[in-house]
């Protein structure tokens, strides 16, 4: 079933990064301080300097050239074709799979961190927890899971943002945030403690939060 909007993001490839940094249009506040989210991912990721990290849904490679900088070795997974070649093009030396949240290859074992930016959303929030119970099997005891991306407080804020963005004209937006699988921090915060995670959210703006979880105990998936 996974994952189900390839054509969105094969046509998006080659001028994602100039909507995401210059002209993002409706989705302003989605991508208000892009930089600065994908910049806290990093900071916020205590693990050995040299330490193994998958970015998942890695599309252009932002994150994971970020990642490269910091000196982590970096495994990417994309699996739009036309996104993979973009991020390959622009970071030779990024090992990318194909792949997605669910399926990534079973030998990235024993992993410092799994980060992700704009991306888990593609998955229901069923398809979010098997995602989650898996990623613990990946992860050393102590290994992070960092996403950055659009969730909602609570129903309540939901409804509010939804009546905002119609109210503002934006329905493009509005499409998009019915049509895929936007949660609530209880929803996640449930998955994750679940998992055997402990973990915490930082809004980074009207949209985005950052969700930093640490492995604390072995789970069997
Ligand atoms: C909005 S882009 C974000 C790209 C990048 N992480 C960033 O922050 O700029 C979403 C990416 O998620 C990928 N994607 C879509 N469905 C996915 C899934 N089920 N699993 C993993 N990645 C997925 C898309 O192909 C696309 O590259």
């Amino acid at each position: 079933m996974m994952p189900r909007f390839e054509t969105i993001f094969a046509k998006w490839a080659a001028n994602y990064d100039d909507t995401v940094l210059k002209n993002p249009g409706e989705y302003h506040e989605v991508f208000e301080g892009y930089t600065r989210i994908l910049a806290t991912i990093v900071e916020k990721l205590k693990q050995p300097k040299k330490g193994k990290v998958i970015d998942i849904g890695t599309g252009t490679g932002n994150l994971a050239g970020f990642l490269i900088k910091a000196g982590f070795q970096v495994m990417a997974i994309e699996p739009s074709k036309e996104m993979r070649k973009i991020a390959k093009r622009k970071f030779p030396e990024l090992e990318i799979y194909e792949g997605d949240f669910l399926n990534f290859p079973e030998k990235l074992r024993k992993v410092h961190g799994i980060v992700s930016s704009y991306a888990f959303h593609h998955l229901t929030d069923e398809e979010k927890a098997d995602a989650i119970r898996n990623f613990n099997q990946h992860l050393v005891m102590g290994g992070q899971v960092i996403f950055a991306d659009t969730v909602y407080e609570n129903l309540k804020f939901k409804e509010e943002l939804l009546r905002d963005t119609k109210a503002r004209g934006y329905m493009g937006l509005l499409k998009d945030l019915k049509r895929e699988y936007y949660t609530t921090i209880d929803v996640l915060k449930n998955q994750f403690t679940a998992a055997g995670f402990e973990v915490e959210f930082t809004r980074m703006n009207k949209f985005v939060w950052i969700m930093d979880a640490k492995k604390i105990k072995e789970v069997e998936n």
